[in-house]
């Protein structure tokens, strides 16, 4: 955690300076660096990764059958599980991504092995087994058998991450994870509300991500997507929904009552969102909003690249003729830093006494030939950061990347 945060004009600051350098632990960041608090990401289909770019010009629901749940299939092999979540781990951590919230696939065994890569790399993991058993909507290959089969995986799922937690003493947090209203029969959604409230638990899943999802939902049972959701006790303070590019401002309404996140994935969006979220709005609107890359709807692991992303899209929707939509970059870092910790309850996405020591030491590459005035060096670093540029990463204190350059140490 940190402790404390100490500026050079505090009268004790000489001597705690003194006190760290004396016990070898005085850490010196390089001229020209800056220590950011690390990013939330708030969705990631974890199984998708080796897609990421891939059939992105397909309307989503035959982006889903015919690319998405063919791959996610392939996770029955642990092999394949191992090598494919070890690059995407890793990935996000370089990105200085310190706290997940994961879509797995429906397989208990795959999503064991990535809650157990996230231990051993040292990321904080909200885990999630994929429910989906709606013969309708869904391929024989990749689907529950039964809402039975549903019900229970998630159960056994549950209870081993609960039992890996304690014996890695790591960061993992089982998660309620309904694919979609249209992937879930009504028996399924029915059981993982009373889980979710049985074991006090995190829930995710899509909400009014696309027209068609939206009307399905209407087709179905004559309500929206949100009430549907709501019907089976799936909004509650600990949800977290991602996109609702379409949601209308009842459902907003029903997200501030029940104090239910949305997950803005602006990258994602632009292919599958059939709009853009009136980012503004609905923060006006009471409800907390977090930052998630989609993979594989979007296609980078960056939240730095969706940052700006949410930024450029807010413009457009502007120019469009939505007026006071332009979000600014600080408005997108808070979602992607306060606005993912408020959503999942944790404290951290902020350099601050009482926070977890989630951090990014990230290097300003251009502080030479441009504006060094504070605000400017935050904007370059918004919009210039890669991973290229981000030397170290912590979370919970524990260093998880060094890039063993300009470590100054
Ligand atoms: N973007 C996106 N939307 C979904 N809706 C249901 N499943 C998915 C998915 O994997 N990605």
């Amino acid at each position: 955690m940190i402790d404390r945060v100490i500026s050079v004009d505090e009268p004790d600051f000489k001597s705690v300076k003194q006190t760290a350098e004396n016990h070898n632990i005085l850490h010196v960041i390089p001229k020209s660096s800056y220590l950011l608090p690390g990013f939330t990401d708030l969705h990631v289909h974890a199984p998708q990764w080796p897609q990421a770019g891939l059939a992105l010009d397909k309307p989503l629901n035959e982006w889903l059958q015919t690319y998405t749940f063919p791959l996610e299939a392939k996770y029955q092999n642990l092999d394949f599980a191992k090598k494919s979540y070890q690059s995407l781990v890793k990935e996000l951590l370089a990105n200085g991504t310190t706290t997940v919230l994961y879509f797995g696939s429906i397989h208990t065994e795959a999503n064991l092995v990535l809650a157990q890569i996230c231990a051993d790399m040292g990321q904080r993991a909200f885990i999630g087994k994929v429910a989906m058993d709606n013969p309708d909507q869904t391929p024989d290959f990749y689907r529950d058998n039964s809402a039975q089969e549903a019900l229970e995986q998630t159960e056994v799922f549950i209870q081993r991450l609960q039992k890996l937690q304690k014996e890695t003493n790591s960061e993992l947090v089982p998660v309620i994870t309904p694919r979609f209203v249209p992937s879930c029969t009504d028996e399924t959604l029915e059981g993982l509300g009373q889980l979710a409230k049985k074991y006090d638990l995190p829930i995710q899943s899509h909400c009014s991500e696309s027209i068609w999802e939206d009307q399905y939902a209407i087709d179905r049972f004559g309500m929206r997507d949100a009430e549907v959701l709501d019907k089976f006790n799936l909004l509650t303070d600990k949800a977290v929904m991602a996109h609702g590019t379409q949601l209308s401002d009842s459902d907003l309404d029903l997200f501030n009552e029940r104090n239910t996140a949305v997950a803005h994935c602006p990258i994602s969006n632009i292919f599958f969102g059939s709009s853009v979220l009136p980012v503004r709005h609905v923060h006006d609107k009471n409800v907390e909003l977090g930052m998630g890359t989609d993979i594989a709807g979007g296609y980078s692991p960056s939240i730095y690249r969706n940052i700006q992303q949410a930024v450029m899209s807010s413009q457009m929707l502007q120019d469009a003729g939505t007026r006071n939509a332009r979000i600014t970059a600080a408005n997108a870092f808070y979602l992607a830093t306060v606005g993912g910790a408020k959503a999942l309850h944790i404290p951290t996405g902020q350099i601050k006494a009482g926070y977890k020591a989630d951090l990014q030491i990230v290097n300003d590459q251009y502080s030479d030939v441009m504006s060094n005035n504070e605000n400017d060096i935050f904007e370059r670093l918004i919009y210039h950061t890669t991973k290229s540029q981000i030397n170290e990463v912590y979370v919970s204190g524990k260093q998880v990347i060094n890039r063993g350059e300009n470590n100054g140490k």
